[in-house]
């Protein structure tokens, strides 16, 4: 049993669907997530549950073209809803890759903050061969992730498998690990890392590397410019600054919760 598209639709708010929540680990103080499949599994994401893609796929309702196109479209909007909540969640998502992850898999992953994996992760961009274009955030994330678009073509056109020291290469992750049980270590010291500084600074900082990622330069200096000129008023400014020059640790600083 693998995370399937289909689990993860159950409730289009990921983070408040039952099935889903035993997925994520939350961290202390509410900070970060992180995202993993059940921990017996085999692999993280086998991608859509093709058993099931036939009614929700092939099989649509309507009584005329015009209908069976605008029930698909409402099925594509849930489904790619499921993967972007990730993105708008302003919390960082760590999302820890063991086995396979496939097709639904990599639109999953694309639209997680930091991937880590297991040396026994590979990838698999699956879509053209099961006869589609990826059409949940694979094409439209993965070319910003990854830089190359020569590869991002060669993945996509190719569905070709990609093991954990290429995908550390091309900076598809950023950490690869002997096994599960050193991943969910690293990946929660990171996590603790992260949820110890200031909510204000990490959160803003989500929003605005996002925005600036589908923006020019002059826009998102801009846009921080705005969203700054409110934060920069926070508590946490100070409180952090007075724990860097008295050289504390920021286990010891409490921020309020956000
Ligand atoms: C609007 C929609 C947008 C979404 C689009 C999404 C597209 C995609 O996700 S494309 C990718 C679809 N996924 C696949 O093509 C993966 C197919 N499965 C495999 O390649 C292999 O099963 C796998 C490498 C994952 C595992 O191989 P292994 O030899 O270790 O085990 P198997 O015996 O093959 O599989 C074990 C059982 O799991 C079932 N299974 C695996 N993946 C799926 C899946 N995606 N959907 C349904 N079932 C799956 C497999 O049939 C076996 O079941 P059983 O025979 O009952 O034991």
């Amino acid at each position: 049993m693998a995370l399937s598209i289909q689990t993860l639709c159950r409730d289009t708010h990921i983070f408040n669907s039952g099935a889903v929540r035993k997925a994520f680990v939350k961290i202390p103080r509410l900070h970060t997530y992180i995202l993993y499949a059940i921990y017996k599994c085999n692999n993280l994401c086998t991608g859509i549950d093709l058993m099931s893609m036939a009614s929700d796929i092939l099989q649509p309702e309507g009584d005329d073209t015009a209908r069976i196109s605008w029930n698909l479209r409402r099925v594509i909007t849930q489904y790619q809803e499921t993967f972007s909540v990730i993105e708008k969640c302003p919390k960082p998502v760590i999302v820890a890759i063991h086995g396979a992850c496939i097709g639904a898999g990599v639109d999953l992953i694309t639209a997680c903050d930091i991937r880590l994996c297991t040396q026994d992760a590979w990838f698999q961009v699956k879509e053209v061969d099961i006869g589609l274009a990826a059409d949940v955030g694979t094409l439209q994330r993965l070319p910003s992730v990854i830089g190359s678009r020569s590869l991002v073509n060669e993945l996509a056109f190719t569905a070709r498998k990609m093991y954990a020291d290429e995908a550390k290469s091309c900076g598809l992750v950023s950490r690869v690990f002997p096994d599960k049980e050193t991943m969910m270590a690293g990946a929660l010291e990171m996590a603790g890392d992260i949820s110890r500084k200031s909510p204000v600074a990490v959160q803003g900082t989500k929003i605005n590397l996002i925005y600036s990622r589908d923006h020019s330069v002059p826009e998102a200096l801009n846009y921080i410019n705005t969203w700054n000129m409110s934060m920069l008023q926070t508590q946490d400014l100070m409180k952090s600054a007075q724990a860097a020059m008295e050289k504390k640790n920021l286990k010891e600083v409490t921020f309020s919760k956000l």
